[in-house]
């Protein structure tokens, strides 16, 4: 579905690069984490799917299309089969909920009939029913990413990128949206996720690739958020992790 080979991203102003010759396959209908520190290549590894950046080398493949040659005019094509989620909702803020998925699908021509049927889907799909009329500012942030991710995948996208989803919401709204991006997985949908989020990692037990300086230092099946495993060049890690994280860590594994 996602095939990254040998990709490095260098951006003029930096010497080092974003991404430095990642290799990587995501399958359909996986749901993988994207971990690492600040600026260890997150986004950009989002950005270059979306082709909202171009790889300095390497092949970036989506939908077993080489995104390099996808001329400028077939772009919009390739980015209606990706749904994005960001950190701050980015809803229109003078629409209702109803309108801001609606907007989606009238963006790339759908009847209004159509509109009308799917709209309410989608929000039941992420628990809005009976909310259609509310304004964006009448909504609480976790109800808000609801209509985002509502947003994202009405159009039935087969991947949905989310950056930082749940980085301005507290830890059980959090993971009511991750109730939401797991079913939206379970329906069929790839699923990539960055996320410095611990807790959400640790609970839901998915592949987890982790990067660092631009490298994919772990890419691991049901993983936690910090690695049991030590890593060549990442023991330090572990040796500093405190006791109680490690053995709640060892506990979850169990
Ligand atoms: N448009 C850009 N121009 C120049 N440098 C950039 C640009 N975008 C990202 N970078 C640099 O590339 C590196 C990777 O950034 P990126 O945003 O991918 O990291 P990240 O892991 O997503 O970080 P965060 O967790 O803070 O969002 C950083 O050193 C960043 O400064």
């Amino acid at each position: 579905m996602i095939r990254f080979e040998n990709v490095t991203k260098v951006y003029e102003q930096n010497a080092r690069p974003a991404l430095d010759a990642v290799s990587l396959e995501i399958n359909r209908g996986e749901f993988t984490f994207l971990v690492g520190a600040s600026g260890s290549g997150k986004s950009t590894f989002l950005r270059l799917i979306l082709k909202e950046d171009k790889a300095s080398a390497g092949s970036v493949y989506v939908a077993g299309q080489n995104v390099a040659n996808i001329s400028s005019w077939r772009v919009p094509k390739l980015r209606r089969g990706i749904g994005v989620v960001f950190q701050d909702f980015r809803l229109l803020p003078q629409k209702n909920v109803f309108a801001n998925v609606a907007f989606a699908m009238q963006v790339i021509g759908k009847s209004r009939s159509i509109i009308r049927e799917t709209v309410p889907e989608v929000l039941k799909t992420v628990g809005l029913e009976g909310k259609e009329r509310r304004m964006p500012h009448e909504l609480s942030g976790g109800e808000q990413q609801r209509v985002a991710i509502a947003r994202a995948v009405v159009n039935r996208p087969g991947i949905l990128l989310a950056d930082e989803p749940t980085g301005n919401l507290d830890p059980i709204t959090s993971m009511g949206i991750m109730g939401v991006l797991d079913k939206i997985n379970q329906n069929g949908t790839t699923v990539v996720m960055a996320t410095h989020d611990d807790d959400i990692v640790n609970e839901m037990r998915r592949r987890v690739v982790e990067l660092k300086n631009g490298k994919v230092i772990r890419d691991e099946a049901k993983a936690l958020y910090t690695s049991m495993i030590p890593v060549v060049g990442e023991s330090r890690r572990l040796r500093d992790a405190s006791g109680e994280e490690l053995n709640r860590a060892q506990g979850a594994q169990l």
